[in-house]
Formats: C-alpha cells, sequence, structure tokens
C-alpha cells in the first residue's frame, strides 16, 4: 500500500483543482422520498441531454486496498476520524446518508454510497473508495437517464444527462454496468447493495425483460467476434454488418454509452478500405462520443489520442 504522505500530496494537490472548478448549481432537482427506495433526485425542470447534472466533490477518500491491510476495527475508528474532521454540515450530510449492508455506521455508510475511483497518486493510478454526500442520493436504473462519471484531476464526481430529463421524472444512474442482463444485475444489486432493483426495466413484463436479455447476449456475442478479429475472419461487409446490428441493439436498449470503440472501428475498416470520407465521420463520431461520456481531465486518453491521430492522418 503506498504511503500516507504520497497520497495525502497527491489529493490535496487535486484539491486546489477542485476548489477552482467549476461548480454546478443544483436548482434542476430536488431530493425527495421516492417509494420502496429511500429518498432520491427528482428533476424540478427540463433538463436537456449531454447537461451536467451536478458535480460533487468527496468528503471522505479511502484506499479500496485498506479493508485488507486493517483490522474492521481500525476501519471504523479511521472512518469516525475521518467523520469528526469534516465541518459540520458535510458531517450531517454524510451521517444522513442510506445504509443497507450492516457493520458500523461508517462503515455501512461508506459500502452503500461510496463509489470506486481510480486517480494517480504519484505511482500507478490506484483505487479508492470516495464518499461524494450529493451523488449519493442518485437511485440505481437498469437503464438510466443519467451517467457518473469520476474527474481525476479535479476529484469530483459528474452526473450528465445521458437524455433529455422532463420535470418530475426521478434522475437515475447505473451503480454497474449498462449492459448487463436481468440475472447478473440481480446478483449484483443484491450482493453489493442489498436491494431488489425496482426500476422500469425489472418490474416490466417478463416477455419484456427475456426480449431485453435477448438483445444484450446478441450484443455480447457480437462484441466478443468484433474484439476478436483475425486476418482469417476479417470480412469488411460482416464487420460493417455486426457493427449496424451492435448499434440497433444499443438504440433498443440504451447503451450508447458504449460505443466509441465501435464507431473507432468503423473508421479503421473504412480507412482501410481506401474510404476516407467514412473513415472520418465514424472518427469523428469516436471521438464527440468519448468526450461527451468517457474521457476526463486527468483520466487516461489513449483512445483519444489513436482517434486524433487518425483524424489527422485521414485529413492529411
Ligand atoms: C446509494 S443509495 C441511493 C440513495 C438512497 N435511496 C437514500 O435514501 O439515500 C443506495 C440505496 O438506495 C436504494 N436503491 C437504489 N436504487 C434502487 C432501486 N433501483 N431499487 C430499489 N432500491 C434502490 C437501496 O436501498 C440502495 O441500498
Amino acid at each position: 500500500m503506498k504511503s500516507i504522505e504520497i497520497i495525502a500530496k497527491a489529493v490535496s494537490g487535486a484539491f486546489a483543482f477542485t476548489a477552482a472548478a467549476r461548480q454546478v448549481p443544483d436548482e434542476s432537482f430536488s431530493v425527495v422520498s421516492i417509494p420502496g427506495k429511500g429518498f432520491g433526485l427528482v428533476a424540478t425542470q427540463h433538463i436537456p441531454r449531454a447537461t451536467t447534472i451536478l458535480l460533487d466533490a468527496p468528503r471522505i477518500i479511502a484506499s479500496a486496498e485498506f479493508p485488507s491491510h486493517l483490522s474492521r476495527t481500525q476501519g471504523s475508528q479511521l472512518f469516525d476520524r475521518a467523520l469528526a474532521q469534516l465541518p459540520h454540515a458535510d458531517r450531517e450530510l454524510v451521517l444522513g446518508l442510506g445504509k443497507s449492508l450492516g457493520g458500523s455506521d461508517m462503515e455501512d455508510i461508506m459500502k452503500t454510497n461510496a463509489f470506486a475511483c481510480q486517480f494517480h497518486d504519484g505511482g500507478e493510478d490506484e483505487a479508492y473508495m470516495c464518499l461524494f454526500p450529493n451523488v449519493a442520493r442518485i437511485n440505481h436504473a437498469c437503464r438510466p437517464n443519467a451517467h457518473a462519471r469520476f474527474v481525476p484531476k479535479t476529484l469530483l464526481m459528474e452526473i450528465k444527462a445521458l437524455r433529455d430529463i422532463s420535470p418530475g421524472e426521478e434522475i437515475e444512474i447505473s451503480y454497474g454496468r449498462v449492459d448487463l442482463q436481468q440475472k447478473e444485475r440481480k446478483k449484483l444489486y443484491n450482493q453489493g447493495w442489498n436491494f431488489d432493483c425496482t426500476c422500469d426495466m425489472c418490474t416490466a413484463s417478463q416477455y419484456d425483460i427475456a426480449g431485453s436479455d435477448q438483445r444484450r447476449a446478441r450484443f455480447a456475442q457480437l462484441r466478443t467476434k468484433l474484439e476478436n478479429l483475425t486476418p482469417a475472419t476479417y470480412d469488411v461487409q460482416q464487420i460493417v454488418a455486426w457493427e449496424k446490428e451492435i448499434m440497433e441493439v444499443s438504440a433498443k436498449e440504451g447503451l450508447d454509452v458504449l460505443l466509441a470503440a465501435d464507431y473507432e472501428r468503423l473508421a479503421y475498416v473504412y480507412a482501410g478500405h481506401g474510404m476516407p470520407k467514412d473513415a472520418m465521420l465514424w472518427a469523428r463520431k469516436a471521438k464527440e462520443s468519448l468526450l461527451e461520456w468517457t474521457i476526463v481531465d486527468g483520466g487516461p486518453d489513449n483512445q483519444a489520442r489513436r482517434i486524433e491521430n487518425l483524424i489527422a492522418e485521414l485529413k492529411g
């Protein structure tokens, strides 16, 4: 485990950016009681697609490794110390958060509400548990209308609208990967957060759930085929047909945030096939998708740089 000094330096360095970061006013939603789910966030005004709804700063950060290095009692004491150091208003905010898994109050609050985040702390990117008390009020949906992404440079968690959200609609994010099938989702949310998901997708008819699972299984199957192409299986027409199917499934299942790699693949396929105009179109779409949903300040950006190089080559 990294020394406390290195981590403290990395975190305090990032906090300089956090303080200067653009703040997003929270007028577009309110925290209300949601039947069967505790509290949740509900939109109070129209929120257009791709709007940043919320930027939240972490109040407690802990190494993801620490449960395996410290006893539970030591861990609990550390969380209590962290809590005691917070300003009064933040402490109240944290102590009011939901609990679901048992153990000491702070241990349960962290397990129920913290996000796994990776950021650069002087060596390799390391995993941390970060508690964002405003984001923590957002419930899960298997087909969410908002997307959470961590910004390593500022340590802020950003919540962005995946589609237009109407006033009165609950704002929901996915706690796990958005392409899971029902059985996998049930297991993940039961084990990780101790709840049976009551989102629209999970309370739909068995017929609709089976249809969605079939499409998601096909999505996974096509992804595997496309990621494992060999010179022997490389057939341009087949690749384009598979990608078209991936995009159709994605539109039905709300998986668009996962498509940057598919757009990029099409860009290379068309570039390699002597069709630079089409290649440029898909390369730009890949870049746009990455910037919109994935790449953030201070995060890994290899894919974005590769696409930039391709765009430069196509222009040249
Ligand atoms: C991070 S908290 C979300 C905010 C929480 N509802 C509150 O009152 O503070 C996670 C907890 O919310 C509830 N929850 C979130 N999404 C849910 C869903 N789709 N169905 C049922 N319960 C959900 C579960 O109790 C879960 O352990």
